[in-house]
């Protein structure tokens, strides 16, 4: 496993196919770090989508995936995975005669069935980013099939890392839980603050003091995770007096079964993406 942050190359042309949030995102991204607008083509049937991308990128956008791959070489599979095959097996014909690198961000969804619909011998990256990509604070999981060479490999790093992070990931079996942890993993943080919210408020706080003391002690408590370079278990000690506040809470997590019930959530995410592979093949 490897983790790095790049920057993405200005001049290739990539394909989007499929214009929504994750796409939107990684748009943003490149846009922001200096890729050229006219490098960058998205496919997406809904207009509303293409009108909001050209206008606010610049970039060219179509209503057929066919128009969008016309001369790019990176191709950013960016749909659900339930309308993955379709979207390929469309495309297999242009795979076929191109030779793309095929990038797809689809939970689930495997290099083997990519390759399929595509054709066959084709090179293929799996891409787990997640939505923090929009403030290019993201993390993405990659996993590169056989076909995709150096150069290949490092342009699909180049495009994620306009994300944010980039980890690499050699068994393919692991993109699931890659999925499961980073790829929903800002929902997890979500959820927590909306009940840390609502637990606030019930015990008497205004709703907006509420909000901003749980959003910036979240947003406190992830700088000192990545700055201080303390294990969490230790951030935690320091946090946690004997006999005091924290103790009681931690305790109340810990008696609750936090620790189990976030490894089922997790086990039944991956359990999911595994789903979404054998429910769209
Ligand atoms: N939203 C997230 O946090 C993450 C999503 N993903 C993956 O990204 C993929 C897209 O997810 P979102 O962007 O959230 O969904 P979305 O629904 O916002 O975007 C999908 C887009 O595909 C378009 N589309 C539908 N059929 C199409 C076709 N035949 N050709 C071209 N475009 C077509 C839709 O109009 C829509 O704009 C999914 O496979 C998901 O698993 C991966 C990581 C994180
Ligand atoms: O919920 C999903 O299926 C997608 C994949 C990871 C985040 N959103």
């Amino acid at each position: 496993m490897t983790t790095s942050v790049s920057r993405p190359s200005p001049s290739a042309t990539v394909a989007f196919i499929g214009g929504g949030n994750m796409a939107r995102s990684l748009i943003g991204g490149l846009i922001a770090r200096g890729a050229a607008a006219d490098s960058v083509r998205v496919a997406d049937p809904n207009e509303a989508t293409r009108r909001a991308l050209a206008a606010d990128f610049g970039v060219a956008a179509f209503a057929e995936a066919a128009e969008a791959v016309e001369g790019a070489s990176l191709w950013m599979l960016a749909v659900k995975p339930q309308v993955m095959r379709e979207v390929c097996t469309t495309l297999a014909p242009r795979a076929q005669a191109e030779r793309p690198t095929a990038v797809s961000v689809a939970a689930g969804i495997t290099s083997t069935q990519l390759d399929r619909w595509l054709g066959g011998d084709t090179a293929v990256v799996r891409a787990m980013p997640n939505t923090p990509a929009l403030l290019g604070a993201g993390v993405t999981g990659l996993y590169a099939n056989h076909r995709v060479d150096a150069a290949g490999r490092e342009r699909a790093q180049a495009l994620l890392s306009s994300a944010g992070a980039t980890v690499w990931i050699d068994d393919e079996a692991q993109m699931d839980a890659v999925t499961a942890v980073s790829g929903s993993g800002p929902a997890y943080v979500f959820l927590l603050a909306e009940a840390m919210e609502e637990a606030g408020i019930a015990e008497g706080l205004a709703p907006e003091a509420a909000r901003t003391l749980v959003l910036q002690t979240i947003l406190g408590a992830a700088r000192m995770l990545n700055e201080s370079g303390e294990a969490p278990a230790e951030l935690r000690r320091r946090v946690t007096s004997p006999g005091g506040t924290t103790q009681a809470a931690v305790e109340t997590f810990e008696s609750g079964g936090l620790r189990g019930l976030a490894a089922r959530a997790i086990r039944n995410a991956a359990a999911r993406g595994r789903e979404l592979a054998a429910a769209n093949d």
